[in-house]
């Protein structure tokens, strides 16, 4: 199958080059920029050369459509909403890294990317590539919108408890952090040396763009609406992204009651490792791979449950993720292309 990546010398489209690279029933047939079109990937990164040398082109849905089976939207919040249509009009798989076609409704794309949405015609159309809950609706869908980094790890971490009454849904707080690879490589004043190293800001609160999303997915799982409290960090490391959420309990589960629940309802999961008892993941423990690793604590004093949920925010929050998504379209093992053991230390 040939592929074709939009916004391919931005840092989640560089990881589809280098993950693409390496499945074996994927040949890379376009990369396509904007500005950068024109000049060669391996002169804005180096670390291809030799590897994959080849211009970047514009995007033209005529060409795209003559040469490639799939396309990679991994572009900005607002160009995806333009550009893929023309695609899903050829008959192109469409999978799409940005936040244009997540949500259900129209007006909470206006509210919280404070943006004009995407045509009516195709809003709410795309298939929510969370695969640990969405597989079946994934598999032959031509039209995926890939979660966002923070939404992946926060609703990983939740879904085990959304259901069944664990945890009362008005209390949910998501603490979340993630290293500077999150905002992408145009953010240059927020990723100056002097401002984020030995430093940890929280930023965009109670106006984060993920919240929608993540309310939109609990009250899919759960059956219930609800708001959450959702509050982000940039701390000083390139990649990696931790959720660290809290919830009360509504009944008096152990944390060996629930990691039991865990274990079963990631049984058929490959990419979501959950922890033992009284240990928690740390973001270099997923680092270049495509794991969600999840820990777990019941605080028996304020029955309350505390969850850490850590992945690499650019390949199960972004690249890999997609990936994962193009094999349960085709009913390809999950894992093809993605069997990367994460890079320690
Ligand atoms: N970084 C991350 O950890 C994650 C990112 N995402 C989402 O993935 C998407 C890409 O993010 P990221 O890789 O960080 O972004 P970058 O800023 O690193 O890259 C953006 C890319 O989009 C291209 N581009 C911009 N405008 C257009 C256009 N009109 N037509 C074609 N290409 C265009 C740019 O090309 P050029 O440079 O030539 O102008 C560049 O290649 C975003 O929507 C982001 O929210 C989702 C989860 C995690
Ligand atoms: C560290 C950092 O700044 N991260 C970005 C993630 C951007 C992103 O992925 O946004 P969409 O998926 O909604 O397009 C942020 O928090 O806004």
């Amino acid at each position: 199958m040939k592929a074709g990546i939009v916004g391919a010398n931005g840092y989640s489209g560089a990881e589809l080059i280098r993950l693409l690279l390496n499945h074996p029933q994927i040949k890379l047939e376009m990369l396509i920029a904007h500005t950068n079109a024109g000049t060669d990937i391996q002169s804005i990164y180096p670390h291809f050369d030799g590897i994959v040398e080849r211009t970047l082109e514009d995007f033209d849905a005529d060409e795209l459509a003559k040469r490639v089976d799939v396309v990679f939207f991994a572009t900005p919040a607002g160009v995806s909403k333009h550009l893929l249509p023309d695609c899903l009009n050829h008959g192109l798989i469409c999978i799409d890294l940005s936040g244009d076609f997540r949500l259900k409704n129209p007006q909470d794309y206006a509210d919280w990317y404070q943006k004009e949405p995407a045509d009516e015609a195709l809003f709410g159309d795309a298939v929510y590539g969370l695969a640990e809950v969405n597989r079946r609706r994934i598999e032959g869908a031509t039209f995926i919108s890939n979660p966002g980094c923070y939404p992946t790890a926060a609703l990983l971490g939740l879904a085990p408890v959304l259901k069944n009454d664990v945890i009362d849904m008005t209390s949910i707080i998501i603490d979340g952090k993630s290293g500077v690879s999150g905002s992408g490589k145009k953010e240059v004043l927020s990723n100056l040396f002097c401002e984020v190293n030995e430093n940890v800001k929280a930023y965009k609160l109670g106006r984060h763009q993920h919240t929608p999303e993540i309310e939109q997915m609990i009250a899919q799982m759960s059956g219930e609406q609800t708001a959450i409290t959702f509050t982000t960090h940039l701390i000083p490391m390139t990649r990696g992204l931790m959720c660290t959420t809290y919830a009360n309990l509504k009944q008096g589960f152990s944390t060996r009651e629930l990691l039991e629940r865990y274990e079963t309802f990631y049984e058929k999961s490959p990419f979501v490792r959950i922890r033992p008892l009284g240990s928690w993941p740390a973001t270099k423990e997923v680092i270049g791979s495509n794991y969600c690793d999840i820990g777990l604590n019941v605080d028996g004093r304020t029955r309350r449950l505390t969850i850490v949920s850590v992945i690499d925010n650019i390949v199960k929050g972004a690249a890999g993720q997609a990936v994962q998504n193009l094999n349960i379209i085709k009913g390809w093992d999950e894992q093809t292309g993605l069997g990367f053991t994460p890079i320690y230390p």
